[in-house]
């Protein structure tokens, strides 16, 4: 059975995303810091310079992977279907440039996919096509993609919204704990991010504030 958008939309909140190139620390250690900080689900994006391939790439993934399972964490991999196949991950997150959603959906069945899209033709594609959640970025500048796109700044989320499109959506890009609260307000149901808690000196409490940032988001709403 698929997912359904609700359970979606609460494995969304703090979305952590880390491939090797993305911290000078052990992975695993990180991983287990982020997950210590309250993160809701984690993809493994290992890409770039410095980053692993092959038989490396899959034990790391292994090894991640099984953290994530003792703490409930879904596990995704990004980009890499047949990776996520083999080792049996929760999803899939792949973009305007990688396999096609509609293509993937076939191939991985009931596990969840994400589709990153930037414009709403993009969206209503990604929605037909079977995407779980969409990731939309780059909300604000970002160091940790070398592709990404000019910031739109929350922008297409509010059109998607707007629209009466309800499909959940992780606001990614350059997001922070002091900026968290405004891709909230966006109308995102998460928050997806690399380098703030990736490149923390203390990776628990990056994510420990993200989530008190998300919480006293939360907490301001109900009272407004
Ligand atoms: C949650 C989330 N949103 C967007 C992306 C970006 O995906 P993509 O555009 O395919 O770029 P790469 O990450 O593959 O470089 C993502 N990975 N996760
Ligand atoms: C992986 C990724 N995708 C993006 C998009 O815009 O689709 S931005 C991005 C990098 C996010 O890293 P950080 O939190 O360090 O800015
Ligand atoms: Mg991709």
């Amino acid at each position: 059975m698929r997912i359904q958008a609700n359970k979606m939309k609460e494995m969304l909140q703090l979305y952590f995303i880390m491939g090797t190139q993305n911290t000078n620390s052990v992975p695993l250690e990180v991983l287990e810091q982020a997950i210590s900080g309250g993160i809701t689900m984690f993809q493994f994006r290992e890409k770039g310079r410095g980053s692993l391939s092959d038989l490396a790439k899959e034990e790391l993934a292994r090894n991640l992977m099984k953290l994530c399972k003792i703490h409930s964490v879904p596990f995704i991999v990004n980009d890499d279907v047949d990776l996520a196949l083999a080792i049996d991950a929760n999803g899939v997150h792949v973009g305007q440039d990688d396999e096609k959603a509609d293509q993937v959906r076939r191939k991985i069945g009931d596990k969840i996919l994400g589709v990153s899209a930037h414009t709403m033709d993009e969206v209503r594609k990604a929605i037909e096509y079977g995407a779980d959640y969409l990731g939309i970025g780059p909300i604000f500048p970002t160091e940790s993609k070398e592709d990404a796109k000019p910031p739109n700044g929350g922008a297409l989320i509010k059109e998607i919204r707007k629209a009466g499109i309800s499909i959940p959506i992780v606001g990614i890009g350059g997001i922070t704990a002091e900026n968290a609260a405004a891709v909230m307000e966006t109308g995102a149901d998460g928050i997806s991010l690399i380098s703030a808690i990736s490149h923390a000196k203390n990776p628990e409490k990056a994510a420990l504030d993200l989530k008190l940032s998300l919480l006293s988001n939360n907490r301001r709403k109900s009272h407004s």
